[in-house]
């Protein structure tokens, strides 16, 4: 039996945890490393808690130009905990800088993580994490421009999110839930793009030991429905060519506006035996997502490569690349680093399987179905101690 959706859209927490209640401005966390940081309003709601503004402590009230955000949940939920273990082992300030350096990139778009620790109040327990504070998500961008982006930018896209998963999957880790709202733009700087959200994140290999290849029913169809992985699907922890295969989900529904599974996303089976025929024939499921004049081949010669991966494999990130810089070329662009949101020319020819339906820009938003199976919120056999 596949398991429920556990809720429909962006919010996809069980229902069950608690949410933190909300602190008034000016209060003063300790980390652990006895550095005081200062809340600022709230500014966004995840499943489990809430995200503030904050800075590091001083006089002032923090403002509205505020360089961190605060996410504080009771201390008892999982998610948080295994989302800042990511960041605790996996984007220090200092590891990030040295890969940007070591790699030649201009910038890597992981948050870096500044600090955490335990806040008592009332006798309730909290945990909280202080990373960079970004701006706006991808999904609202792609909805500002009518559900579908530009070739170039999703190139780009694709281009800086080969970075950051090349840089997690050296730092031993999976993401797993690659999707625009994950996405955020810089706070500063608009042609800079952030991967957030490592609630789901998993350490596929710790101390350099791949894990093995293991079904648990439990675990079938973990992640956002329609992006995610057939390894996913199956109840197989997510490896790096998992990742890959979500990213190319993501980037064929930026460029065409849908995945053709989307009219069902309540059948997890339906769905993942639609990406398993995609994969066993991937020219017809370009015919179906694309019209002849508008296919990208940078998108079937991506697909075909992550086709050639098995479960442990490395992926060949700079064969990916130089397959999506081809793309960049065949439509005279290069990867200028501008992020470009402009809307698609709205008689974007389409072909009839898709075309039929609803008018793209009438349709209603991609039905974002969140599995998270009881394994889900990683503790990572739950024996680290966190502060
Ligand atoms: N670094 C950030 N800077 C600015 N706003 C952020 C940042 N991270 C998250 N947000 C905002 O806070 C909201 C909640 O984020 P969070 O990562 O807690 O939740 P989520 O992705 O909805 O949920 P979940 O807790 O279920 O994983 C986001 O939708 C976003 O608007």
């Amino acid at each position: 039996m596949p398991p429920k959706a556990k809720a429909a859209g962006k919010g996809r927490a069980p229902a069950k945890r608690k949410l933190a209640e909300e602190f008034p401005p000016g209060e003063v966390l300790t980390d652990t490393g006895k550095k005081a940081w200062k809340l600022g309003a709230p500014i966004g709601q995840g499943g489990f808690g809430l995200i503030y503004l904050g800075d590091e402590n001083s006089a002032k009230p923090v403002g509205s130009d505020a360089r961190y955000v605060i996410k504080v949940e009771p201390s008892d939920n999982g998610p948080l905990f295994s989302e800042l273990k990511f960041y605790m082992r996996a984007a220090k300030p200092e590891l990030i800088q040295n890969w940007i350096k070591s790699h030649k990139l201009k910038n890597l778009g992981v948050p870096k993580y500044w600090g955490s620790g335990l806040h008592e109040k009332e006798g309730k327990r909290y945990r909280f994490m202080v990373i960079d504070r970004l701006g706006t998500d991808l999904q609202k961008k792609f909805e500002e421009c009518g559900k579908t982006f530009p070739r170039k930018l999703v190139l780009q896209l694709g281009l800086r999110l080969l970075d950051i998963l090349e840089y997690i999957h050296d730092h031993e880790y999976v993401h797993a839930d690659i999707k625009a709202s994950n996405l955020m733009l810089s706070h500063s700087d608009p042609n800079q793009v952030y991967l957030v959200d490592y609630g789901l994140a998993y350490r596929y290999s710790p101390d350099g030991v791949h894990k093995e290849y293991k079904e648990d029913p439990k675990r079938c169809h973990d992640g956002t429905i329609e992006f995610t992985s057939i390894d996913a699907h199956k109840g197989a922890s997510p490896c790096r060519r998992s990742d890959l295969e979500i990213l190319c989900y993501c980037m064929v529904q930026w460029l065409c506006g849908r995945l053709p599974w989307e009219d069902k996303l309540q059948d997890p089976l339906y769905v993942r035996d639609s990406k398993m025929r995609c994969q066993e024939n991937i020219s017809q499921f370009m015919t179906k997502c694309f019209s002849s004049q508008d296919k990208p081949d940078e998108i079937q010669r991506f697909m075909e490569e992550l086709k050639s991966l098995g479960y442990q494999d490395k992926p060949p990130y700079e064969k990916l690349r130089s397959i999506l810089q081809a793309g960049l070329k065949t439509i005279q662009a290069r990867d200028d680093g501008k992020m470009e949101f402009t809307p698609v020319n709205a008689a974007v020819s389409l072909p009839a399987q898709v075309s039929t339906q609803i008018p793209l820009l009438h349709q209603p938003g991609p039905q974002l179905l969140h599995y998270r199976g009881p394994g889900r919120g990683r503790m990572d056999g739950g024996v680290d101690c966190l502060c």
